[in-house]
């Protein structure tokens, strides 16, 4: 268990990380969300002890990161898939890594094909693609076979197959009883990959809840409904108590009504309908108005 208690990390005047506190418990796949700049990659690094917080405190199983001498046994993590060796084999990184964590050198091995890197284990890694980084970095999260694991951004520059394998493995992972925490600023990447969500933005937490109730809250459905006498029905909506936005002259956007009702509502004032499709917003529309106040740097925006 990952517990975090009103942890705060300071830069001079940037407040990376704002009083954040939240559990990440066993046999789950927490996604960790937030757009650029949010704060997770400093949040993890504080979990593994790499940045010292300001305030608040972090522990892992009860106790610091820092204080445990079995080092990569306890929390296996990838940070950055980028920052190795590129003179190095794959096969001689991860021996290096075993070496200093004590940890069998049979590992090694195991872990490179359990990621799909067996046949270019003896390959200079600076030969390697994004992808097969990536695939690297995971085999060394792996490697000391650790209950807790950290993942910052895993599923950047995966193919849809790796993605694929991806998550399948955090579901292997949790299923198996293990700590799995993913970053990531994409809802679309983690609605398919996590059971939990942390969303923070600007460093403050701002939902920490399971995956479905997040949606229950957040994902609002309607109705878009076209016809090519549309006032006539509106009014009639607007008296039943639906929400109508007119989008164009023929054509709107209907909540707090189901496409039934409103169906039968055009049938009894003889409108002829051309379109009624119940619609669900998705959960990364949901995500990005939920953190729109946090981003850094908006698109388009007069700095
Ligand atoms: N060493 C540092 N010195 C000064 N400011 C920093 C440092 N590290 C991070 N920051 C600032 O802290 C904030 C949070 O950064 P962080 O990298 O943790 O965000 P993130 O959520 O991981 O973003 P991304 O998705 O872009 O990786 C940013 O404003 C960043 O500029």
């Amino acid at each position: 268990m990952i517990e975090i208690e009103r942890l705060t990390k300071r830069y001079g005047a940037t407040t990376a990380v704002d009083q954040l506190t939240f559990t990440v418990r066993p046999g789950t796949v927490t996604g960790f969300l937030g757009p650029n700049g949010a704060g997770k990659s400093t949040t993890l690094r504080m979990i593994l002890g790499l940045n010292t917080p300001t305030e608040g405190s972090v522990t892992v199983d009860g106790v610091p990161f820092a204080g445990r001498p079995r080092g990569l046994r306890h929390v296996g993590a990838l940070l950055d898939a980028g920052d190795v060796h590129g003179g190095r084999s794959a096969k001689a990184h991860l021996s290096a890594l075993a070496r200093s964590n004590r940890i069998p050198l049979g590992r090694v091995d195991e872990v490179l094909a359990e990621v799909g890197l067996g046949k270019a284990a003896g390959r200079r890694i600076g030969g390697y693609s994004l992808g097969m980084k990536q695939r690297l970095g995971i085999a060394g999260a792996l490697l000391g076979d650790p209950p807790v694991l950290l993942f910052d951004e895993p599923l950047n520059g995966l193919d849809p197959e790796g993605v694929l394998w991806v998550r399948g493995l955090f579901r292997r992972l949790a299923d198996e009883g293990r700590t799995v925490f993913v970053s990531s600023h994409m809802m679309a990447e983690m609605e398919h990959t996590a059971d939990r969500l942390v969303v923070i933005g600007r460093g403050r937490l701002i939902a920490d809840e399971s995956l479905a109730e997040f949606s229950a809250r957040n994902a609002r459905s309607s109705v878009a409904v076209r016809a090519p006498e549309l006032s006539l029905l509106v009014d009639a909506l607007r008296a039943e108590g639906a929400e109508v936005d007119l989008m164009e002259p023929q054509f709107a956007i209907v909540t707090g009504m189901a496409a039934e009702r409103i169906g039968e509502l055009a049938h009894r004032h003889k409108v002829v309908l051309h379109e009624l499709a119940s619609r669900t917003s998705s959960l990364e529309s949901a995500f990005m108005s939920l953190t729109a106040d946090s981003i850094e740097y908006p698109a388009g925006e007069a700095r």
